[in-house]
């Protein structure tokens, strides 16, 4: 089996939106997942904080494991490049997108990278709770980002009262087409939510910060969003699956885990790896001694975890023989 892709998220948002400090929060949130960061400008990541081990012309190693780097899109190909070798040791790509980037060219370059070892981990817009509605009768294109988005951060809301947060949250749900919302402010975003986590190395020197000991804001981070999980040792039905992906439910960030479709030919472990809209396939194989069975875990924010859980059971194959190879040519196009 192959090694594990890397995702590349994309932290993007309007000037001041928040998205420097979602970065930071992830950094000092990462645990023992070690994340490669792509700035346009190094002054404003807390490297202090993270003990800088030593600086590399654009890259800089945080002392967590982490590698900071900067760039301009020119060399953007060349630096995924460079962190996603396997010497780099780097379980995450995470760029921040200056202010005034049109989110849909990264989303377009990280796609067209025909490096295996790198995957598309999903567009996170961050939203001025406080500063929005202004900032979008000013620039339009705003309300187009966020079609591209497959999660949006309702970040400052502690700017904001219960009752703007309500409306805000409707507006941007519905420009966003159903893409999962989250409330934060400081970017207080569960890491969890956006990349796997690794546990946290044996005591490496991490400073802990009051935001990490505040209880508060942790529940507040989980109880933000859901995670459904489905298991079948029985077949899935390759057309009802794919049905089920093609209208996915509202709210569904992330969907991971792997497929068993039994069918002649197709005996393979399938592994399925979904963000927002984007939808990858992988043939794999299953352990010496594994059973054949569907594991999926599903996340996302305000899905309905019991309609997620009826709709997957309904493809389930009823056929106790099933032979209808024909149905793996709708997976063909989503296999790398
Ligand atoms: N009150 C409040 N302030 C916040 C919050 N999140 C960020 N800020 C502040 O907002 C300002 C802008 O935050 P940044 O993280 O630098 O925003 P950015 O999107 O990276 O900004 P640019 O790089 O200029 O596009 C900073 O002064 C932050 O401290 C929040 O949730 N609430």
């Amino acid at each position: 089996m192959g090694r594990k892709q890397i995702p590349v998220v994309i932290v993007a948002g309007f000037l001041g939106s928040g998205k420097t400090t979602l970065l930071n929060h992830l950094l000092s949130a990462s645990g023992g997942t070690r994340i490669g960061v792509v700035v346009n400008d190094f002054g404003s990541i807390n490297i202090d904080a993270m003990q800088v081990a030593g600086q590399v012309d654009s890259m800089i190693s945080l002392g967590n494991g982490c590698l900071c780097c900067l760039v301009d899109a020119s060399g953007m190909d060349a630096l995924l490049e460079r962190l996603a070798r396997p010497g780099a040791g780097i379980d995450v790509i995470v760029i921040e997108a200056s202010g005034l980037a049109e989110p849909r060219d990264l989303i377009r370059m990280v796609l067209a990278s025909d490096n295996p070892r790198l995957c598309y981990g999903g567009l996170v817009e961050v939203v001025d709770g406080a500063e929005f509605e202004s900032s979008r009768r000013r620039h339009p294109e705003l309300d187009k980002h966020l079609r591209y988005a497959d999660l949006v951060v309702l970040n400052k809301i502690d700017r904001i009262d219960a009752e703007q947060q309500r409306l805000l949250h409707k507006t941007v749900t519905e420009l966003s087409e159903g893409r999962p919302v989250l409330p934060a402010s400081h970017g207080r975003v569960d890491p969890a939510l956006l990349f796997e986590q690794r546990p946290k190395r044996d005591e490496v020197a991490r400073q802990l910060s009051f935001d990490d000991l505040d209880d508060d804001h942790s529940a507040h981070a989980h109880a933000a969003y859901q995670s459904v999980e489905f298991s079948s040792a029985k077949p899935l039905n390759p057309r009802r699956l794919m049905a089920f992906l093609d209208s996915r439910p509202a709210g569904l960030y992330r969907m991971k885990g792997f497929v068993h479709f039994g069918l002649p030919g197709h005996r393979q472990k399938h592994v399925l790896h979904t963000v927002g809209g984007f939808l990858r396939f992988e043939r794999s194989r299953w352990e010496q001694g594994e059973a054949h069975h569907t594991h999926l875990v599903l996340i996302g924010a305000g899905i309905d975890a019991d309609a997620v859980r009826a709709g997957l059971a309904e493809c389930v194959e009823t056929d106790p023989a099933p032979s209808d190879t024909q149905a793996m040519l709708l997976i063909a196009p989503y296999l790398r």
